[in-house]
């Protein structure tokens, strides 16, 4: 059974329809990144996971219970996007109070701080911490009590790119233990390696619930390709490939996904004409624009 489903979720706010008819699933051991411009109603539908807010229609399940249960809140952990901790407190120190709150054992809390890499750290003033330390503080703490399902509101805005890639190994490893993962992002790029399904949201509405992969597929984005001819074809070459000629001796050819082989057949037989060929798949962020401009009526 799914960790958390999610099925026609409405939320409205006086006149704004924040989630439109939302619905989807995340099995244990998936990551899931939750993406969409500003206002698309990524953090409304966490704050309805978490139980934190109400929706109006629709239904949604957290391990088994309601948003906000007992049994829910137990098992899922939600890391904010600007975590704030007491600068004169160690991470270690940090980690064994919010263990003590939650009733578990403070010795726990090297071991968390091992699973994150602060281990070296732990005794250190927090206030002496990068931003990518202090997420990390943030994702133990989160990890406090073995969560099935870990909410992360933008966890690695902000990070530099060696940061954020220990962040993700850090999920990954959590995953393989069977943890679901939920976590919003504005860069299809970030997510790209890092999750197994990409979610995207417009304007409360869900416009894309599948992998990168499929989502090449779904969005047939137009090809690029740039064939560069030899000295003196390139004339010929266009014409005869019907391509736009641009610096000089490369012709410029833009096709549907389906026509790449027929395409490069028609290079192939061109021979000694040509010099070198470049094939150019659409861009990520040509991927997620394309998702993300779609407005369900
Ligand atoms: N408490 C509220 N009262 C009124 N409108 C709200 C409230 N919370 C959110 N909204 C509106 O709901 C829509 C969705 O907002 P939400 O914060 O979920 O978007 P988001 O995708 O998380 O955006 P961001 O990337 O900027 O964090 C927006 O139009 C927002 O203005």
């Amino acid at each position: 059974m799914p960790n958390l489903i999610l099925s026609r979720l409405t939320k409205t706010f006086g006149v704004t329809r924040a989630l439109r008819d939302v619905s989807f699933t995340v099995a244990p051991g998936e990551r899931i990144a939750l993406l969409g411009h500003n206002g698309a109603g990524k953090s409304t539908l966490m704050k309805i996971v978490l139980g934190l807010i109400p929706f109006d229609g629709g239904m949604a399940t957290v391990l088994g219970a309601a948003p906000g249960d007992r049994a829910a809140r137990r098992q899922v952990a939600y890391l904010p996007e600007n975590v704030a901790f007491h600068p004169a407190l160690t991470g270690l120190e940090q980690i064994r109070t919010y263990l003590r709150l939650r009733g578990e054992a403070a010795r726990d809390a090297m071991g968390l701080l091992d699973r994150v890499g602060l281990a070296d750290a732990a005794t250190r003033r927090i206030g002496t911490y990068s931003k990518g330390m202090r997420q990390r503080v943030g994702l133990a703490q989160a990890l406090i009590g073995k969560p099935r399902l870990l909410v992360l509101d933008e966890p690695t805005s902000g990070l530099d790119p060696v940061s954020r890639r220990d962040f993700y190994a850090t999920l990954d490893g959590l995953a393989a233990d069977g943890a679901s993962i939920l976590l919003s992002s504005h860069a299809l790029t970030e997510v790209e390696a890092r999750t197994d399904r990409i979610v995207i949201l417009s304007q409360g509405a869900m416009v894309a619930n599948a992998s990168l992969a499929q989502l090449r597929q779904q969005a047939a984005l137009p090809i690029q390709m740039q064939v560069r001819a030899r000295d003196g074809a390139a004339d010929m070459v266009a014409e005869s490939l019907g391509g736009a000629r641009f610096n000089g001796a490369t012709v410029n050819l833009n096709f549907a996904p389906d026509q790449k082989l027929a395409r490069l057949t028609q290079v192939t037989a061109l021979g000694a004409l040509i010099e070198d060929v470049e094939v150019i798949p659409p861009s990520l962020e040509d991927i997620y624009s394309h998702f993300s401009k779609q407005v369900r009526p």
